[in-house]
């Protein structure tokens, strides 16, 4: 039975109108049908569909058009044609077999086997457009049994059988009263990529053929929707291999949709969006990876602020009078490839210097000869957003570009065009997207102490901010210290010494303020060694800031205290990311959270945890009083503000409380037993105090280390944590060990952390490397700044993504 269109065709009904009816036309390209597996997947998405029925255009499985061409390659040779018809006729057998039941699957093979017995004569007697229609033959007669297979009507219908074009011209009339011939109830499975000329020769479309099939077959339906199911459910705003922050969008206007296709666009096609230029279908872009996904819809009711930078490789600029009547749409249609037509007086055209030759001879039958440039370029062009086509390049973005030194600019209200040589890299396109479209996310970073490691964190945050250039900006927000106070926009990487410099004095309550105001995500990173600050936590937290702290004040303050910040950062939703306060840049924290989150239970921790006392016990040989070896761990950079934190063996007894409480133990500083290494008394007072008292500290350490060396052993300060059933056992203690105990053989400096746990018993875990010293904790310090701005970032995306299933919902239910 024959049933008619939804909407009786008539050349006069090609307007912009909206259709009525509800008709869907769905494309496979050949990669969603490249296995059996491929066309199960297929028939569940057009089962799925709210549609009962439908228009389903289809490519050649897989590689088959590819294997067709080298067949007709190699057709002169009888040996090598029989070779490649053997392996291919096996592939497309296994597929057939593979895909439908046993009672269909024989009639399929009947004719595929008809087909494959036509070839080598068809190859031989040059008929090569009816073996390149094998593969979209097979794939339509595959999907139709495989639909019917499952118990619907469907169809297979070549599209020779009605689509006639004249030259490139569609016939539209001619081709729609013999598509009305062929239509029947549910399913009509179509060839794409193959068509009739109007004196009956097979043709085919050329490149992406089966897209061009797709939106003629919809606009002669009168479909309302035409679905291209690809590898990807988006259109970004640029190529995202390249640019790794590149937006995805879910929905473009038409009208930049165009733009982007002539521009090369690897996902739409201007020959595929040609059909719909004065036809008002919308063609939506989805993903046969992942069906559940929206897609990306392209209409003229997308109203939405979409832009894109673009770029093309390997270009060439083809130049002549303005006056020549010849446009680059039909240059394009004629050579099927992209040539762009660059807005400016004279007429100059992009061209793939792949595509020259096509295009002088193209040009040359038409008695153009241009000028055509003597070197290739990249071309990138920005397609401006729609509702500021006059916008013009930031300051900072035409900056760069002087830079960068293009060939040749042009630019009008819709579009800029750059051609470069040599070409920008991927880093140099990711940098150039990030001015044009500033990633969305910011991560305000306020810094709090400029010392030895602060300086040092401040040094390295260009490099980082280099690094996440296009994914976030790592915006320096605000640096101070004990004296003074910058909070400013203009802070930079570069100038904050200056601006700290002139800047007011540094006030508690000014802070506050300051991070109430900013924007977040914001973090607060402690880089001081002060408890006063540490103290101040929970106040900093309720503005929403995150925090990261290098001072070990804050983790290790007495447990009620501790426990409310906690409490308030699990309130406020923010991260404390804290991991330099112990083996400043070894990840021993978090290989504790890890161990514990995948069900391990901690019996035993111990060490060095010391990077101070490591170098100084390693280094001390008795040649020189034991106070210069510590002016000298001072001037590298090891010690704490004040050294006596290191040698009162109160620093590594904090580090331990910082570990027993990662364990999720309710200790306090005092639970556990310290032996200091610095004699008693010599803690109290100044450190100028503590100077003139030195020879103390010379004298007991130069008789303990005899004592070792007569012993032959060595001394190590040992920090040790072990939960019994009794509960937990901490102390920190100077040792004598021999030299063969696992932990004499360190390097100066060396943190060692020996963790003993369920699955780590007789053989525990160990983590060895410096554990002081101001680049590797200024790193340590970056690796939580890293994790925290991956967090934003996935938070950011994870926004969005719930923001563009929220507009398609809409979008549905509207
Ligand atoms: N060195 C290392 O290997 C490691 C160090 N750390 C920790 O890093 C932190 C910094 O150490 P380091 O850089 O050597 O110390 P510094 O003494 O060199 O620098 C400390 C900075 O903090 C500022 N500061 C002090 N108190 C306050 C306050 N109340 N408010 C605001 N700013 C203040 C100081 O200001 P001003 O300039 O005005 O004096 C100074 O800029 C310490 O907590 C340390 O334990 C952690 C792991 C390893
Ligand atoms: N002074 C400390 C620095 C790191 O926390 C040490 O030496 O370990």
């Amino acid at each position: 039975m024959a049933v008619q269109f939804s909407t009786a065709f008539n050349a006069t009904t090609f307007s912009a109108t909206t259709v009525a009816s509800a008709l869907v036309v769905h494309k496979f390209g050949g990669s969603s049908l490249a296995s059996a597996e491929r066309f199960h997947a297929v028939a569940d998405i057009l089962l799925a569909q709210p549609q009962a029925s439908a228009w389903v255009v289809v490519s050649a499985p897989g590689d088959t058009t590819d294997a067709l061409l080298a067949l007709l390659d190699a057709a002169a040779d009888q040996t090598a044609l029989e070779q490649h018809w053997q392996a291919l006729s096996q592939q497309l057998r296994l597929l057939v077999t593979r895909t439908l039941s046993v009672a269909t699957a024989p009639l399929v093979l009947n004719q595929l086997n008809s087909w494959l017995a036509d070839v080598p004569v068809a190859a031989q007697a040059g008929r090569h457009n009816d073996v390149l229609a094998i593969g979209e033959k097979l794939s339509t007669l595959l999907l139709s049994h495989l639909l019917q297979d499952r118990g619907q009507q469907a169809t297979a219908i070549d599209a020779r059988d009605f689509l006639r074009l004249d030259g490139q011209q569609v016939q539209w009339q001619q081709s729609a009263e013999l598509l009305q011939q062929l239509v029947q109830p549910g399913f009509n499975v179509v060839t794409g990529f193959i068509a009739r000329t109007v004196d009956g020769k097979s043709i085919t479309l050329g490149r992406n053929g089966s897209d061009y099939s797709a939106t003629i077959v919809g606009r002669l339906v009168l479909a309302q929707s035409i679905n291209i199911w690809t590898d990807v459910d988006a259109i970004y705003s640029a190529d995202p291999r390249k640019v790794p922050s590149a937006r995805a969008y879910r929905q473009v206007p038409f009208a930049q949709a165009r733009t982007l296709a002539q521009l090369g666009n690897p996902v739409l096609h201007a020959k595929t969006l040609s059909p719909l230029a004065d036809f008002n279908a919308e063609l939506v872009v989805r993903s046969s990876y992942e069906p559940e996904q929206p897609g990306c819809r392209v209409s003229r009711q997308a109203a939405i602020e979409v832009q894109f930078v673009t770029d093309l490789a390997d270009v060439v600029l083809v130049t002549f009078p303005k006056s020549q009547q010849v446009t680059a749409e039909q240059a394009a249609a004629a050579l099927q490839s992209t040539v762009f037509a660059v807005p400016g007086d004279v007429k100059s055209w992009v061209v793939e210097q792949k595509n020259l030759d096509a295009l002088l001879s193209f040009l040359g039958q038409q008695q153009i000869y241009p000028r055509v440039s003597s070197a290739q370029y990249q071309a990138i062009a920005w397609v401006k957003p729609a509702a500021k086509q006059q916008q013009q390049l930031s300051l900072q973005a035409a900056h760069w570009l002087e830079r960068q030194q293009p060939a040749f600019s042009f630019e009008n209200a819709e579009l800029a065009l750059w051609l470069f040589q040599p070409p920008l890299s991927a880093r140099e396109l990711t940098e150039f997207h990030q001015l044009l479209l500033p990633s969305q996310v910011r991560l305000n970073v306020v810094v709090a102490g400029t010392g030895n490691v602060g300086s040092e964190f401040l040094a390295l945050l260009g490099k980082q901010q280099q690094a996440f250039t296009g994914q976030i900006e790592l915006k320096l927000a605000g640096v101070f210290n004990s004296r003074q106070a910058c909070f400013s926009d203009d802070l930079t990487v570069q100038n904050w010494p200056q601006q700290l410099a002139t800047a007011p004095a540094y006030q508690k309550q000014e802070l506050l303020d300051y991070l109430a105001a900013l924007p977040s995500p914001k973090v607060l990173v402690d880089i001081t060694p002060s408890k006063a600050f540490a103290e101040g936590y929970g106040d900093f937290v309720q503005t929403g800031c995150h925090l990261i702290s290098a001072n070990k004040q804050g983790v290790t303050l007495p447990l009620a205290q501790y426990q409310q910040i906690s409490a308030l950062v699990a309130e406020q939703q923010v991260s404390w990311l804290a991991n330099t306060t112990v083996g400043a840049g070894l990840p021993v924290q978090r290989i504790l959270q890890e161990l514990q989150s995948s069900g391990d239970h901690i019996q035993q921790i111990s060490g060095i945890f010391s990077g101070t006392l490591s170098w100084l016990l390693c280094k001390y040989d008795g040649s020189a009083p034991f106070s210069e070896f510590v002016t000298k761990a001072q001037a590298e950079g090891l010690t704490e503000p004040d050294p006596r934190d290191d040698l009162s063996g109160k620093d590594v007894q904090r580090k331990l409380l910082v570990l027993a409480r990662e364990l999720g133990l309710t200790l306090d500083i005092n639970d556990i037993e310290l032996t200091p290494l610095l004699p008693e008394g010599l803690e109290q007072g100044s450190w100028d105090e503590f100077w003139l008292k030195r020879d103390e500290l010379d004298s007991a350490v130069a008789a303990t280390f005899a004592t070792a060396k007569a012993a032959g052993q060595v001394l190590r300060y040992v920090a040790t944590l072990t939960v019994t059933a009794e509960g937990p056992k901490a102390n920190v203690q100077l040792l004598s060990v021999a030299p063969d105990h696992p932990l004499a053989a360190i390097q100066a400096c060396d943190n060692v952390f020996v963790i003993e746990s369920d699955w780590y018993q007789a053989n525990p875990l160990v983590l060895k490397g410096p554990g002081a010293g101001r680049l590797v904790t200024a790193g340590g310090i970056h690796a939580d700044l890293a994790i925290l701005a991956r967090q934003q970032m996935a938070a950011a995306k994870a926004a969005r993504h719930s923001q563009a299933q929220a507009a398609a919902w809409a979008n549905e239910r509207a």
